[in-house]
């Protein structure tokens, strides 16, 4: 926690000289009221940021104005989330709030916290539930992988008509080489026969194809986020907040956001993103940040070394990070 709390010498600021407006559309976010003239007023203002061409990390979040340390800046709501297999008796299937199982449990084998969540979840949890995932889940189960479960869900959101199959196309893609696609096939075979058995027509399927699946995996790749519940405190108290949501224990998931998928990354970010007691994000101010100033969070853990730090970043993201803090090899 406490490189999270460093002090301004890594203050990042990144005026690129030819910095383009992008459009603003992303903006499906609220921020909290107007933190600055103290308004009560409940017409949520603006998000004080703007998305915009960096130098050299392709697009990035700037801001508009002066932000206070501790500000919320927005909230952002998945586009798609999952529960982790080892939560799915413990949240809720919708908003991964930590949900006691009722009595329906055992004929569901899902959980939802609300009325209002189970009836979100129609958007999915229709076509899901007449097919049979067991292959699926098992296949999935023993290579360890969580994400085929994003793209299952995403699957079930276009059959029902409440997304489209392009999604999103807007998000950076992970660079696949051809054996993870290839690898990639016997995963998308399994969701296929699982709807096809269920009664959805070839015609249905037909966005159902390699270059679909392996595009989709490719950019949840780089832009999940793993969930990790800070649970009940009050989110107002920055230092509570960031040591709860170190401390907490494993994972309740992974979700897919568009507007803080734009975030790019530094090892002494001045923004972090966290999660109180359901999936719904808040993007924090760590320290003062100037307008103009592009807001970055951190990917990964910033306790590690340096050379730790690299291989993660390289591996998991595919870029050098060239941060203040590494290039001063901290
Ligand atoms: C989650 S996306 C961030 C938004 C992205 N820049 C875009 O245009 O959509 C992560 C990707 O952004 C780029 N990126 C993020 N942080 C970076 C950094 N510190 N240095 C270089 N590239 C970075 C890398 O290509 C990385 O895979």
């Amino acid at each position: 926690m406490l490189s999270l709390l460093r002090s301004r010498r890594f203050a990042q600021r990144c005026p690129p000289k030819s910095k383009q407006l992008l459009t603003s559309y992303f903006f499906s976010t609220t921020s909290a009221t107007d933190h600055r003239h103290g308004s009560k007023c409940s017409q949520p203002s603006p998000p004080p940021i703007q998305v915009l061409l960096t130098e050299s990390a392709g697009r990035g979040v700037f801001a508009t104005r002066n932000i206070e340390s501790g500000e919320l800046i927005h909230t952002a709501r998945p586009m798609i989330s999952h529960p982790s297999l080892s939560s799915i008796d413990r949240v809720c299937y919708f908003c991964l709030k930590n949900t006691p199982k009722g009595s329906d449990f055992e004929a569901q084998k899902v959980l939802f916290c609300s009325e209002e969540c189970r009836e979100q979840a129609k958007g999915f949890y229709e076509v899901e539930k007449e097919a049979d995932w067991s292959a699926f889940v098992a296949h999935c189960q023993t290579r360890a992988l969580k994400y085929p479960f994003l793209a299952k869900r995403l699957a079930c959101m276009i059959l029902s008509g409440i997304t489209s199959a392009n999604s999103l196309d807007i998000l950076q893609p992970a660079l696949l080489s051809p054996q993870m696609i290839s690898q990639m096939e016997e995963e998308l075979g399994l969701l296929k026969s699982a709807l096809e058995a269920s009664g959805i027509t070839s015609k249905q399927l037909k966005f159902l194809t390699i270059e679909w699946y392996s595009g989709v995996l490719a950019r949840i790749r780089i832009n999940a986020f793993r969930i990790e519940l800070a649970g009940g405190c009050s989110y107002e108290d920055l230092l509570a907040s960031a040591a709860l949501s170190v401390e907490s224990e494993a994972a309740v998931g992974n979700a897919v956001y568009i507007l803080p998928s734009f975030y790019n990354h530094d090892c002494d970010p001045n923004s972090h993103i966290v999660w109180v007691e359901n999936v719904d994000a808040r993007l924090k101010a760590l320290r003062d940040i100037e307008a103009g100033e592009e807001l970055r969070i951190c990917y990964i853990d910033a306790s590690m070394d340096r050379d730790a730090r690299q291989n993660i970043l390289s591996n998991g993201f595919g870029f050098e990070c060239r941060c203040p803090r590494c290039l001063l090899n901290d």
